[in-house]
């Protein structure tokens, strides 16, 4: 380290800060951008200003402008990307967009976010077990590493150009490396992770960057290290061991944050804490504080505000905790457990919540005035902050003391439920029972739910939230949409129909908006990839259904057809994975509340005549734990609140679920235990890879492998389809195959999607 007394940690910071503008600003520009309508000077431009207004944002609300306690972390479209660019991570195919000096601008950076033609964009995942998708770096022997981008030094400096000295927030070697994938250059059980020494110098090289331009602190992110991943764990704090002693052993770098958020470092944390890394963030949200560490002479950055969620923070309990991070001999930060970029950028504008509600929320900016307020307590004593400490107390009182939080009639229906009430009669009892009702043929044919969604559908929609379309007109435009859905599958010849979903907006925000315990916000845009943003609904109290959700509009479709129409519901896990769920209670009671209400729906949709129920799962395998040990208890709650919803169906009710976007062969047992009549799963971008393991299990009820990837716009041909199907048939029989998409129609226009079911219905005759 240089001669100089080095900077001090800040005293409060956050680990990030929304990237996508209070106004979704830079997704606006970036659209544009990709239109035409802007030129790249342009884009820069936004950006630049987007990056100014959040620096005197955080420093309005009282982050030290000079004490490197504002992080640097914006990012065009993903941060995974931004590490592949600098450290010259490009796949080979992208190879030709890169200028002769490394670098790439921003038209090619998008290109290789988003694909052009044949050329597939990276892939995209989710980032640990939030909704934020990430795009997964391509790694070979053959990437050649080098330090390819100036864009994360270039935005330091011009902080620094305005007064500022921040602190640049980086994605780490384990997290870069272990996130990423074979390139297609590699060969079969090529591991990334084999080309961390490659990595490491550019890393230092980098880091010398930062020092040369003035940083005195950096953050680097390793929420990997709270993962359980495929790798032993052994090796994994091996390598940790190595690369933070080899890093830390640089003499050129400016101090060193390594950031764990979204879970316990657990036993990685003695093992950076045997580094020379000056700091550690610590979540101690998800982490307990830890026992028997010692960490006397490290900066701990200690997470005590949610990052992740959106409830205000127990501002006692929070310094109770800093109290006994102090104890273990570390020098304490305030910090928040993740970055900020999973939540909200403010509160403002949300009036119509009301006091009481907003008062027991912080959004991000919300949050940065917490960590200020615990900061001046923690250093200054309760006194200095007594204003802030009062007002948590006052929103906790209220919170709990609520009505809606605590509603006997739910809490008594919930302690009704008997083991009784989650289990159905036997398979072959309830498929004899539908069978004499529905006589469908095998390889029955059928979609996920939603159909496109036009532009008139929602122009409708939205006129009718806004008051200028009345309840009768609205009513009647949603039924000429199912009227036309319905007789579109008619005419195609499908063997179970839908509604088309033309009604929802989102198929969580839908039931959030009809179901007591709820609020919506209407400017609570958090990112989800890219440039595309989602408006979580806020799960604050005890759940209830105050009247039926579905029942007219699948009444209303099954009233036009003879074939069933299936009833459509989200749930309980999807509604909470993709809510804010409230935090004062386990996340098992409010799925099965959910459920409760899901199940009322169900009983409703039965008296109303609906044959066919599907309850969708997407979200299933999103919440699944990051470490083996938790992940048992986590399907225990998960399956029982499925089944508590749908257990309640009779014999001759038909219950289907659906899976999508991930990976099914982990959750197969779960999967089973949902006891559905009929499971659809994406499948086709997979070749069915995961048909042998379901055979293997001895899965014995009907599944639905997805044949055609609604993700793109291509059309499968009948041939292409055929060959799924019958690839399909070697691991299940026809009586129990179902034919069907991937995932829902709602992103797709209608020209494709008449072309393809009408390939659907003549391949699955051609296999029949
Ligand atoms: N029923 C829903 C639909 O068809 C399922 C979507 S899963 C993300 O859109
Ligand atoms: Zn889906």
């Amino acid at each position: 380290m240089s001669d100089v007394t080095p900077a001090p940690f800040p005293t409060g910071t956050i680990l990030g800060y929304p990237r996508i503008g209070a106004n979704r600003e830079l997704k606006k520009a970036l659209e544009s951008f990709w239109k035409g309508a802007t030129t790249e000077a342009d884009l820069e431009a936004t950006a630049a200003e987007l990056r100014t207004v959040t620096r005197d944002r955080l420093a309005g609300l009282g982050l030290g402008a000079t004490t490197s306690a504002i992080p640097s972390n914006f990012s065009f479209y993903d941060h995974m990307l931004d590490a592949a660019v600098t450290f010259g991570a490009i796949p080979s195919r992208f190879a030709d967009l890169r200028a002769n000096d490394g670098t790439v601008d921003l038209a090619a950076y998008s290109t290789i976010a988003r694909g052009v033609g044949d050329k597939a964009p990276l892939e995209m995942t989710k980032w640990f077990d939030s909704n934020y998708h990430y795009l997964v770096p391509e790694i070979g022997p053959e990437t050649v590493f080098a330090l390819s981008s100036a864009r994360w030094v270039d935005e330091f400096l011009e902080a620094k150009a305005a007064g500022f000295v921040t602190r640049p927030v980086i994605t780490g070697p384990l997290t870069f490396l272990y996130l990423a994938k074979a390139s297609d250059e590699a060969k079969a059980g090529f591991a990334p992770i084999s080309r961390l020494d490659d990595l490491l110098p550019i890393y230092a090289e980098l880091l010398a960057a930062f020092k040369a331009a003035g940083a005195e602190w950096v953050q680097i992110d390793e929420p990997i290290l709270v993962a359980d991943t495929d790798t032993d764990r052994t090796e994994v704090l091996a390598n940790a061991a190595r690369v933070y002693q080899w890093l830390g052993e640089q003499t050129a770098r400016p101090q060193l944050l390594v950031a764990a958020p979204m879970g316990s470092l657990g036993d990685a944390l003695p093992v950076l804490a045997a580094t020379p890394v000056e700091a550690i963030g610590i979540d101690l949200v998800r982490g307990a504080v830890p026992v028997g560490v010692h960490l006397t002479g490290k900066v701990i950055a200690a997470g005590v505000v949610d990052g992740h969620n959106i409830w205000r923070t127990d501002l006692d309990a929070a310094l109770a905790t800093l109290k006994a991070v102090e104890a273990l001999g570390a020098t304490v930060a305030v910090s928040t457990s993740t970055s900020l970029f999973h939540v909200p950028h403010t509160l403002k504008g949300e009036d119509h919540l009301g006091a009481e509600l907003i008062s027991w929320l912080a959004f991000a900016d919300e949050k940065v005035a917490e960590i200020v307020a615990l900061a001046t307590a923690y250093t200054e004593g309760e006194a200095a902050a007594a204003d802030a400490l009062a007002a948590a107390r006052t929103a906790l009182a209220s919170r709990k003391a609520h009505p809606g939080t605590n509603r006997a009639d739910v809490r008594d229906a919930l302690a009704a439920v008997t083991p009784a009430d989650l289990e159905r009669s036997a398979y072959a009892d309830r498929v004899a029972a539908q069978e004499a009702r529905f006589h469908l043929p095998e390889l029955a044919t059928t979609t996920i739910g939603s159909f496109p969604q036009t532009p008139e559908i929602r122009k409708a929609r939205a006129a009718w939230a806004k008051g200028e379309l009345s309840d009768a007109d609205y009513e009647t435009a949603m039924k000429a949409e199912i009227a036309s859905v319905v007789k579109l599958q008619e005419d195609l010849g499908l063997d179970v129909l839908v509604h088309g979903e033309a009604e929802r907006n989102d198929m969580v925000q839908y039931f959030a908006e009809l179901l007591d315990g709820f609020d919506v916000t209407v400017n609570g845009w958090v990112q989800s990839y890219g440039s595309r943003c989602t408006r979580p609904s806020i799960l604050w109290g005890d759940v209830a259904r105050p009247l039926p959700m579905t029942v007219r509009w699948a009444q209303y479709a099954q009233s036009l057809s003879d074939k069933p129409v299936k009833g459509m519901l989200t749930g309980p896990v999807t509604i909470l994975a993709w809510s804010f769920v409230r935090d004062d209670q386990p996340l098992g009671v409010t799925a099965n509340q959910v459920a409760l209400a899901l199940r009322q729906e169900i009983a409703d949709l039965e008296a109303a005549g609906i044959g066919i129920i599907q309850v969708d799962e997407p979200a299933l395998r999103e919440l699944l734990p990051l470490r083996n040990a938790d992940k048992a208890a986590y399907l225990g709650w998960s399956v029982n609140s499925f089944k508590l919803a749908t257990s309640g169906a009779k014999d001759d009710t038909q219950v289907h679920t659906h899976l999508c976007y991930s990976e099914f062969g982990e959750i197969i047992d779960a999967i089973d235990g949902l006891d559905a009549d009929v499971t659809s799963i994406e499948a086709a971008r997979s070749r069915m890879e995961v048909l042998p393991a379901i055979k293997a299990h001895g899965y014995e009820r009907q599944i639905g492998p997805g044949v055609w990837d609604i993700h793109s716009p291509r059309v499968p041909s009948t041939e292409e389809i055929t060959e799924l199907l019958t690839l399909a048939k070697d691991s299940v029989s026809g009586q129990q195959l179902w034919v069907n998409p991937d995932c829902g129609l709602k992103t797709r226009g209608y020209a494709e999607t008449i072309e393809s079911l009408e390939h659907l219905i003549a391949a699955t005759k051609a296999v029949r």
